[in-house]
């Protein structure tokens, strides 16, 4: 048996023993040119040695981690695999190393390891590592905790001949299936257009082995396990990639074997007469949807359904024929779940909340009235429109008036790339992504489809449509109505997929309610659930979909982002009045502040942009004060657009953290009322049951004031030029100064000279617009005195950010601050 199992590995995988690995190194780094007296080869040649002990039994962690170790991730292999571990939602880390790194990489702490795999772009650079500690620890700590090791060589660097088997099959191959066939490149030998259906039934798919590329894996058994490609990645079989991840993290990261598929038929009733159904079509879905559930859903709980998506305006719109279609499907309307697709087809963002209530009521009246079963909680919008970008109202009256809990979409957050697609929550909506699967509208004919049929079947044998199953757990694949008509291009995409993925892989195929799929995708990929809004404007299918009446003129061009307590309303209020700039409208709940980016997030982006104008000869900005020390709103604005400039205020750190806790005790906070300053800055009533919350209270309080911290994450993000830091101190002083600046930072056509329309306020202690309310009471509020022991605590406090914040200024040329120089 084990003698059979060889032969039909043998060309495939090559496995050679631990002691002839460890030969190969030694005898290779002694041939060196760098010569045998060179103690760091040959320390990496004894490191090889050491992965021959035992592994440790012992505690690791569950981490499913992947640490990538590289020279660079634009090398075609590290390319190749990041894509491949983005698409599983593996998680990864990735290191750039030289051979001259010396820096320690921690693979874990004393008792948990942080990853369960390490890749590492080649022998070579593993090797070449001059650092003897470095390639020890990292070996030990792999030994310790479990840790495997791959090396991404795509030259072949063993001669065929000297590999051999040397673990167990079952130890390796869980995903692909091993056969006599099993080859790890594949590719399509024919080019032919007129490739049809029953070729790939009778014949063998045409696939072309390259018996040259091997994949040899070394392993001996006792040792580290560790696994070394010899072979591109992008020619291999994608499922010995998942087999390589798993085998090497000792089976810790890995997807599994159940996929979970579902496919909808969108655009049910819609179509041009002459490429309807047909009667026929709709018997020869039925009896696809049987061999499905024969031979593919066979182990599923649930039997497999196609889901149809209709839009009841276009019922019997076809010519004599393919309206009696349309009459057998609904008898046959059983035999399917139904989803709504809206009325008449038109895009959601497209109509008014009236127009888009009455699409969603007829086309539900339709369903009630032919007994559809629609009852599924799902919907799909037709062109996506509204699911993302999103629209407030599909989503609101999907839920009222159809009670929809879950929709899907290939648009979050973009078509393109497929492997990134993703899923969201909103309004409590779960959106899961959809997967293309290589079949259109427009492709419903053999002879027309783009580059030849070969194209179609490089997708299923391998290539994307392939890997979309391996990589996702969860699947919806979209198709259109008039794919099951014509050629019934649709049947031979499913039949031909999942013969291979039968053929070749270990998968197991189910099928779910789309709530209970909903479910599981969010169990699983619990980090999606948050949506991160992008632009609509760098999307041309986004913009096709989009609300016309939404603009890309309406987006800010500027931000104040604080932090809170510099003055950072007077700088609006002033700007307010210049009739180049034009601010947000007031929020009911954050009056001048949108705070979009933090608790009005989930809103979306069109709530957002309707706080703006859209004339674009207008500078658009906002502020919210407390955006600058907020971790999660660089990403956020990041994601949104790129190009956006900023305005930070800054003022002595110990001023600001005061008058924020006369803002709080004014605001009548129970902290701040129930406790002095110095109590709260010394966390002094430590007994007392509030300390959980003074502690958030005096963190508060501080943090925003470490400027060094929040200023290098925002620079983290955007570059040094799209930033305007203004001293808070001269502000107050010289107003007109900081205004003529950002003025010119925003390259504002008209120029305002401030210097005439400011004037001083002796009774709120700063300068207010002449001739227009000054602020209002909460700013420049009288409170007593800074104490000298809470002066002190937060001078020693701040002494050592304040000393790296004006190295940061001084090296990325920022000017420095008044206040900062006294520190100094
Ligand atoms: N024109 C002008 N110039 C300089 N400083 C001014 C100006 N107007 C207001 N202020 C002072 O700014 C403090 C309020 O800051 P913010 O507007 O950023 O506060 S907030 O975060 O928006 O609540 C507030 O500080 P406190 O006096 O400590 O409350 C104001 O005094």
């Amino acid at each position: 048996m084990i003698r059979i199992i060889i032969k039909f590995i043998r060309p495939i995988l090559l496995i050679i023993t631990i002691t002839a690995i460890f030969l190969i190194f030694t005898s290779e780094t002694n041939n060196s040119s760098i010569g045998t007296n060179n103690p760091s080869k040959n320390a990496a040649a004894n490191i090889f040695q050491e992965l021959n002990q035992p592994v440790h039994t012992g505690n690791y962690s569950n981490q499913n981690r992947i640490l990538i170790l590289a020279t660079s991730r634009k090398s075609q292999q590290i390319a190749q695999f990041v894509k491949i571990a983005q698409w599983s939602r593996f998680k990864f880390n990735f290191v750039r190393i030289q051979p001259s790194v010396d820096k320690r990489i921690n693979l874990a702490n004393a008792h948990t390891s942080f990853y369960s795999v390490v890749i590492f772009e080649s022998v070579e650079l593993f090797k070449s590592i001059e650092h003897k500690q470095f390639v020890h620890s990292l070996v030990q700590e792999c030994l310790k905790f479990k840790i495997g090791l791959v090396f991404l060589d795509h030259r072949p660097i063993y001669d065929v001949q000297e590999c051999k088997l040397n673990v167990k099959v079952t130890d390796f191959f869980k995903t692909t299936k091993l056969n006599a066939q099993a080859n790890f490149l594949l590719q399509p030998s024919t080019q032919t257009s007129e490739f049809r259906e029953e070729e790939v039934e009778n014949g063998e798919p045409v696939l072309l082995c390259d018996r040259h590329k091997q994949v040899i894996l070394k392993n001996n058994g006792a040792g580290l396990r560790f696994v070394i490609m010899n072979i591109k990645l992008e020619n291999v079989l994608c499922s010995l990639i998942l087999d390589v991840i798993e085998y090497s993290s000792y089976g810790r990261v890995t997807i599994g074997l159940e996929r979970v598929i579902q496919i909808d038929i969108d655009d049910v009733f819609v179509g041009a007469s002459g490429l309807r159904l047909r009667p026929d079509d709709v018997h020869a879905l039925i009896q696809f949807q049987s061999y499905l559930n024969r031979y593919v859903f066979n182990a599923s709980v649930e039997k497999f359904k196609f889901n149809l998506g209709f839009s009841g305006f276009h019922y019997l719109s076809g010519n004599k024929d393919e309206n009696s279609a349309d009459q057998l499907l609904l008898e046959k309307r059983n035999h399917f779940n139904w989803f709504d697709h809206t009325w008449s087809h038109f895009k959601p963002q497209h109509l008014n909340s009236s127009q888009l209530k009455e699409q969603l009521y007829f086309n539900f009246f339709f369903a009630q009235e032919h007994g559809l079963p629609a009852n599924t909680f799902y919907a799909v919008s037709p062109h996506h429109s509204g699911v993302y970008p999103v629209s407030n109202s599909l989503y609101e009256l999907w839920a009222r008036i159809w009670m929809i809990k879950v929709t899907s979409t290939e648009e979050y957050p973009h078509l393109r790339p497929a492997h990134l697609r993703r899923g969201f929550v909103h309004k409590k909506i779960m959106v899961l992504p959809r997967q293309t699967c290589g079949i259109f509208t427009h492709t419903n004919f053999f002879t027309t489809y783009p580059k030849g049929i070969a194209n179609l079947l490089s997708k299923l044998y391998g290539g994307e449509i392939f890997q979309s199953v391996l990589f996702n757990r969860i699947n919806i694949f979209m198709t259109h109505m008039t794919n099951y008509g014509n050629d019934r291009l649709a049947l031979f995409v499913f039949k031909n997929l999942f013969k291979f993925l039968i053929k070749r892989t270990n998968l197991k195929f189910s099928f779910k309610p789309a709530l209970q799929l909903a479910i599981d995708y969010f169990n699983f990929h619990k980090d999606e659930v948050q949506p991160t809004w992008t632009s609509p404007c760098i999307d041309r299918h986004h913009m096709a979909i989009w609300s016309p009446n939404k603009t890309c003129q309406s987006f800010p061009k500027l931000i104040i982002l604080g932090p809170q307590k510099t003055g950072t309303t007077a700088v609006h209020h002033f700007l307010d009045a210049h009739p180049s700039f034009a601010s947000n409208r007031n929020t009911q709940h954050h009056f001048e502040e949108t705070q979009f980016f933090l608790t009005e997030y989930h809103n979306g982006i069109d709530w957002y942009l309707d706080l703006f104008q859209s004339n674009s000869s207008l500078i658009n900005f906002e502020k919210s004060a407390n955006y600058f020390s907020d971790a999660r709103v660089p990403h956020r604005i990041r994601k949104l657009f790129s190009n956006i400039k900023f305005v930070i205020i800054t003022i002595d750190p110990i001023d600001r953290a005061y008058s924020w806790y006369n803002h709080m005790k004014a605001h009548k906070d129970s902290i701040a009322l129930q406790y002095t300053f110095y109590e709260i800055l010394n966390l002094s009533p430590l007994n007392g049951s509030h300390w959980r919350r003074i502690e958030k209270f005096r963190h508060r309080c501080l943090d925003p004031g470490i400027y060094i911290k929040h200023l290098s994450r925002w620079l983290r993000f955007f570059a040094r030029d799209q930033f305007l830091l203004i001293d808070g101190e001269e502000f107050k002083q010289r107003p007109h100064l900081a205004m003529n600046s950002i003025q010119l930072f925003m390259n504002s056509s008209r120029f305002f000279d401030y210097k005439n329309l400011l004037v001083y306020s002796a009774k709120k202690r700063f300068f207010c617009l002449k001739n227009r309310r000054c602020l209002g009471p909460s700013k420049g509020r009288t409170y007593a005195r800074l104490d000298q022991r809470s002066y002190i605590y937060l001078r020693d406090f701040y002494q050592k950010s304040n000393a790296q914040l004006a190295n940061f200024l001084n090296k990325n040329l920022f000017s420095m601050p008044s206040w900062l120089e006294k520190y100094l």
